[in-house]
């Protein structure tokens, strides 16, 4: 989607998107992540640090960097995190180093993160952060697709149920609500996103530098 690695658009020079996809437990933000990493070039996801136990299936690295408290807290002393919260009491946060690499070489980022990560997030780069809420479409759904993954003890899903109504009245603080009912509609959606955010003109740096060129070329 995003063409080549300096992000440009037709050889214009653009500046990187932080696309925040955000939703409660069980509502598939994971899933559009990963169907989206694969079919956009040049969009790197963000790999949070958290405190919480690794969940079967899980891989260190791809869907976090699993760390202790100490560890956890030693990172946040050190200014490492771009932003951090409490959730479901654990500690999760996102690296400041890859996301800045990234955006300085052109590239968007994706994060998936909570409604107090995504405010740290604006409130550090307004212009740059664009945001999608992800809701299920109904309870029963998304009762239903935490039991499906199986990766979490009953109790666990009884506590992420009953945090999934706080979650979702931060839906009004989002520029996007993406309803995943069926899976390949909401891709389809979240794609149609950031793809219309890439092309913002004022995201589009080298934009004048391109018309003046081609307005040099037709008068001279
Ligand atoms: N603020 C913040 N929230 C995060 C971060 N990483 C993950 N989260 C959020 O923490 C919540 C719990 O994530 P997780 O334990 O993986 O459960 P899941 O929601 O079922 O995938 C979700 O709302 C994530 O979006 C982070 O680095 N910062
Ligand atoms: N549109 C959908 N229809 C049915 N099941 C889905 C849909 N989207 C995701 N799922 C399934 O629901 C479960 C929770 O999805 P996941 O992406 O892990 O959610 P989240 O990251 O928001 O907690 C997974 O088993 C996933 O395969």
């Amino acid at each position: 989607m995003s063409d080549g690695a300096a992000g440009g658009h037709n050889g214009v020079e653009r500046r990187g998107v932080m696309f925040v996809l955000s939703s409660p437990s069980g509502a598939g933000k994971t899933t559009l992540s990963r169907m989206l990493v694969k079919e956009a070039a040049g969009l790197q996801m963000s790999v949070s640090a958290t405190t919480r136990p690794m969940r079967p299936g899980e891989v260190e690295g791809r869907d976090y960097f699993f760390v202790d408290r100490a560890k956890f807290d030693q990172m946040v002393a050190a200014g490492e995190f771009l932003e951090w919260a409490n959730v479901f009491d654990n500690c999760y946060g996102t690296p400041r180093a890859p996301v800045e690499a990234a955006l300085a070489s052109g590239r968007d980022v994706l994060f998936d993160i909570d409604w107090q990560g995504t405010q740290q997030l604006r409130s550090h780069a307004p212009n740059d952060v664009v945001s999608v809420f992800v809701l299920p479409p109904s309870v029963q759904a998304l009762e239903h697709r935490l039991h499906t993954r199986a990766q979490d003890s009953h109790d666990v899903i009884q506590g992420r149920m009953k945090k999934a109504g706080d979650e979702m009245s931060h839906y009004d603080a989002y520029d996007y609500i993406v309803v995943n009912d069926n899976v390949g509609i909401a891709f389809e959606s979240v794609k149609a996103i950031l793809r219309a955010e890439q092309l913002k003109r004022e995201r589009q740096i080298g934009i004048d530098a391109f018309v003046r060129d081609m307005r040099q070329q037709l008068e001279g």
